[in-house]
C-alpha cells in the first residue's frame, strides 16, 4: 500500500493523539514510519487551510476515487511540501495533478486570507508549539517568592485563565499562570522566551507538564519522609519530591531504575536539580527486587511513601506537533465557529464526554496486546509497593489515557490479597488536596465503584495544558500498618537473599526483562472457562532432565508455601492424580473400567499439554556457597484452572522459554491470572511474578 494510503488510513483511525504509537506499532504498515509519522502529522497540522481548499475546489465530488483523509495527505504534499507528491503514486498523483490549476488557485485564495504573503510565512507560523509551558520552581535552588514576588519573572503579569496561554489569536505571551493544585508551578505562553532562561540552566526551574507534577504532589511527603520513586528514569518526578522535601531535610528518595542507561540521565536530572544528597540512586535496579523485610535493607524498611510511574503505552501524551483529524462534514470541517467566536477545528479541544469515553480511543490490535501487557507489569508494581512494612501512602500515574492501563489495574491492584490483607484503599476525594478537579475516574471502568472513581484523576490534554495522564492515591491506615508489621515469611526472605546474589552474578538479563515481551506471548482473544471460585491445581513446570513425567502439584492452602522453595506443594502421593472438585449436579455412577479410561484419557491429555514446558535446557548455578543450586525453575509452578490449561500451560511455556533466553530465570515464580479476570472471562492480566504472601 503507498505512503498515501496508508497515511490516510492512520490519520482517520486516530483520534486525539496516539499517532506515534499508532504508526510505530502497527506491524502491517510497509512504508517507512518516519516518513508516514511526519506526513500524518504535517498533515493535520494543515487540515484546516487544506480543508479549505478540498471545500472550495470540490475536489471530492470531481474525483470520486478520492476519500477526504486521502485528499488531504495529498494535497499536503501537493500545495505545502516542497518534494510534491512522490513519483511512484501514478493515479493518485494524476487525481490532483488533472486539477492541479484550480487547486493552486484556491490555496493561494486561503493563503492570502490568513494573511501569509509566503508559504514559507504560513509553515513558520505552524511551527509554533501547541500548549501553555509548565515551569516548575526548584526549591532546591530558588523559591516561589524569589521569583514571583521579588521581581526575576517581573516581565510576566499573572492570570486566572489558562485558555489565555493557548497559541490562539489572542495569546498572551507576557502572561503567567500559576497553577493553583501544584505547588510552585507557572504557566507561560508557548513563545515565552524561557527556553534558554538563566534560570533554566542554573536548574532553578525546570520544565515539567502539569499532570506529570501531580504524582509527588499528592504524594505530599512530610519534609523527613523516606521515599521511593520506584521507576525514576529520567528523573523529573525525583527530582521533584526532592524540591518538595526541600534543602534542609533529613528525609531521602531511593530512585530505582532498572535501565541502565537510563539511569545516567536520571544522575544528570539529579545532579542538575542540585538533589543528590537527598536522593540516593538505584542504577539498573528491578523494583519488584527490592526487599525491604532483608536485614541489609533496613533503610528501605524505613519507607512510608512511594511514587510508581511505571512504563505505560504514553497513549496520552500528544506530541506538541500532534493534531487532531477532523472528518469532512465535521462542523471543525467547515471552520465554524464555537460560541465563544473561536475556530472549531482540529486544534479545539473534545468536550469533557468525548475525551473521557476512553473506549472509543481506537487501537490497533497489536497495541491493545502491549497494553494488556503493561497492565500486568503495572498491578505487580502497585502489589508490589503494597508490601512495603511502613508504607502508608502510593501514588500510581500513568500517561495513558486508556482504562485498560488505569481504572482497571486500580480496582486490579485493590483486590490483591496483599491489598485486601493490609487495608490499602484509594484515598478518598474528599481527603485528596485535589478534590475540585473536575476529571475523575471512569466509573464503570470502576466496576461501578463511586468512591473509586471518584478517588482517581483525569487529565484531558487539550484542556488541561499538556497531556493525557492519570493518578491515583492508595493509603493505608497507621492501625493497619500496626497491624502487619513485618513483610513476608521467612523463607520469601531467604528465597529473595538466593536470587539477589544470583542477580548480582547473572549478566546482562535486566535491560530486557520488560520491553522484551513479544506480542506473540499474548493472549488475542479471551479463552472460554466455567466459573470456579478457586484455582484447581498446581502444576509444576519441571525441567526435562529431572523429571521423566512432570509432576502435578495438589493446590496447598498458602500461597508462600509454592512456589517460593523448590519442589515445594508436590503431592508424594502424585500418582493418584490429584483431585478435582467440582460444582452442579452429582455424576452419573460409572464402571471401574469407565473411570479408569477416562482417567488415562485425561492424564495423557494433561501430558500433551505440558510436555512443552519442558523444552528448556536445564541451567545450573553455584550458590553462594558454591554448592550446586537447585535451578528456580524447580520452584515454579502455575496456578491453573481446568479450562484454562491449555492456555495457560502455553503461556507458561513461553514464558519459561524467553526468560530462559536471556538468561533470567529468577522472574519465574508463579504463572497466574486474578480470579476477577476469571470472572470476567478477561484473561488479559495473566501474571508472572514472585509469589504472594
Ligand atoms: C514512565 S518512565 C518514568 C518517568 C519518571 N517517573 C519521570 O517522571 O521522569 C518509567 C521508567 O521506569 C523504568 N522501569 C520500568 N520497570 C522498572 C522496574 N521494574 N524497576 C525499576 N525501573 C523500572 C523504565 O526503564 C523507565 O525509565
Amino acid at each position: 500500500m503507498s505512503l498515501y494510503l496508508e497515511s490516510s488510513k492512520i490519520i482517520a483511525r486516530v483520534n486525539y493523539g496516539g499517532l506515534r504509537a499508532a504508526v510505530y506499532s502497527d506491524r502491517s504498515i510497509k512504508s517507512k514510519p518516519e516518513q508516514l509519522y511526519a506526513l500524518c502529522v504535517e498533515t493535520l497540522k494543515h487540515q484546516e487551510i487544506l480543508n479549505e481548499v478540498i471545500e472550495k475546489s470540490q475536489i471530492l465530488k470531481v474525483e470520486k476515487k478520492l476519500t477526504h483523509p486521502l485528499a488531504l495527505v495529498l494535497l499536503h504534499d501537493f500545495l505545502i511540501s516542497k518534494n510534491g507528491i512522490a513519483a511512484s503514486d501514478g493515479p493518485l498523483k494524476s487525481s490532483i495533478l488533472r486539477n492541479r490549476a484550480r487547486l493552486s488557485a484556491e490555496f493561494t485564495r486561503a493563503r492570502l486570507k490568513r494573511g501569509f504573503s509566503t508559504k514559507a510565512a504560513l509553515l513558520a507560523k505552524s511551527q509554533l508549539p501547541r500548549f501553555p509551558r509548565w515551569v516548575r520552581i526548584n526549591n532546591l535552588k530558588a523559591n516561589y517568592d524569589l521569583l514571583m514576588n521579588k521581581g526575576v519573572f517581573s516581565e510576566f503579569t499573572p492570570i486566572n485563565e489558562l485558555s489565555k496561554l493557548y497559541p490562539k489569536r489572542d495569546c498572551l505571551p507576557n502572561k503567567v499562570y500559576v497553577d493553583p493544585y501544584v505547588d510552585d508551578l507557572l504557566a507561560f505562553a508557548p513563545s515565552a522566551p524561557l527556553l534558554k532562561h538563566p534560570l533554566k540552566k542554573t536548574g532553578a526551574i525546570a520544565f515539567q507538564d502539569r499532570a506529570s507534577c501531580v504524582p509527588a504532589q499528592l504524594l505530599d511527603p512530610p519534609r523527613d519522609a523516606y521515599i521511593i520513586d520506584a521507576t525514576a528514569a529520567p528523573g523529573n518526578k525525583t527530582t521533584h519530591l526532592a524540591s518538595l522535601l526541600g534543602p534542609d531535610s533529613k528525609g531521602k528518595i531511593f530512585a530505582f531504575e532498572r535501565d541502565y542507561r537510563r539511569a545516567f540521565t536520571l544522575k544528570e536530572t539529579v545532579e542538575a536539580a542540585g538533589a543528590e544528597n537527598l536522593v540516593e540512586i538505584r542504577p539498573a535496579t528491578d523494583f519488584l527486587r527490592s526487599a525491604p523485610w532483608n536485614p541489609s535493607e533496613n533503610e528501605l524498611n524505613r519507607v512510608t511513601h512511594i511514587l510508581l510511574d511505571p512504563s505505560c503505552s504514553g497513549s496520552g501524551i500528544v506530541e506538541r506537533e500532534e493534531y487532531r483529524y477532523v472528518p469532512v462534514g465535521e462542523p471543525g470541517a467547515k471552520g465554524t465557529r464555537n460560541s465563544d467566536g473561536a475556530s472549531k477545528g482540529a486544534n479545539t479541544p473534545p468536550s469533557a464526554a468525548e475525551y473521557e469515553d476512553a473506549k472509543s480511543w481506537r487501537t490497533g490490535a497489536a497495541e491493545r496486546d502491549r497494553i494488556f501487557a503493561l497492565a500486568d507489569f503495572q498491578v505487580r508494581i502497585i502489589e508490589h509497593a503494597m508490601r512495603f512494612p511502613n508504607a502508608t501512602r502510593i501514588t500510581y500515574s500513568t500517561c495513558s489515557i486508556h482504562a485498560q492501563e488505569n481504572e482497571r489495574v486500580v480496582m486490579a491492584a485493590l483486590n490483591t490479597p496483599v491489598a485486601r490483607n493490609r487495608g490499602w484503599v484509594t484515598e478518598p476525594r474528599h481527603l485528596n488536596r485535589m478534590k475540585d478537579w473536575p476529571r475523575r475516574g471512569i466509573l464503570e471502568e470502576c466496576n461501578g465503584n463511586e468512591q473509586v472513581a471518584d478517588s482517581c484523576i483525569r487529565f484531558n490534554p487539550w484542556v488541561d495544558g499538556g497531556i493525557g495522564f492519570f493518578v491515583a492515591v492508595f493509603i493505608r491506615s497507621e492501625q493497619e500498618r500496626a497491624r502487619l508489621p513485618e513483610a513476608p515469611a521467612i523463607k520469601w526472605d531467604l528465597a529473595e537473599k538466593a536470587r539477589q546474589e544470583r542477580a548480582a552474578t547473572a549478566e546482562g538479563s535486566e535491560e530486557e526483562e520488560w520491553e522484551g515481551i513479544d506480542d506473540s506471548d499474548l493472549p488475542t482473544e479471551p479463552s472460554p472457562r466455567q466459573l470456579h471460585p478457586v484455582p484447581i491445581r498446581y502444576y509444576a513446570i519441571a525441567p526435562l532432565e529431572d523429571t521423566v513425567e512432570p509432576e502435578p502439584l495438589t493446590p496447598t492452602p498458602g500461597r508462600s508455601e509454592l512456589g517460593t522453595s523448590p519442589g515445594s506443594g508436590y503431592d508424594p502421593n502424585f500418582s493418584k492424580g490429584p483431585k478435582i472438585r467440582r460444582g452442579g449436579s452429582k455424576p452419573k455412577k460409572k464402571t471401574q473400567r469407565e473411570k479408569q479410561r477416562e482417567k488415562q484419557q485425561a492424564r495423557e491429555k494433561e501430558l500433551a499439554l505440558i510436555r512443552p514446558m519442558k523444552m528448556r535446557e536445564r541451567t545450573v548455578r553455584r550458590g553462594p556457597s558454591g554448592a550446586e543450586e537447585e535451578d528456580d525453575i524447580n520452584g515454579s509452578w502455575a496456578e491453573v484452572f481446568e479450562d484454562d490449561l491449555e492456555y495457560v500451560s502455553k503461556r507458561a511455556n513461553s514464558i519459561v522459554k524467553r526468560n530462559a533466553s536471556v538468561g533470567n530465570l529468577d522472574r519465574i515464580k508463579d504463572v497466574r491470572i486474578p480470579p476477577e479476570d476469571f470472572d470476567k472471562r478477561d484473561f488479559s492480566r495473566l501474571q508472572t511474578g514472585p509469589s504472594d504472601d
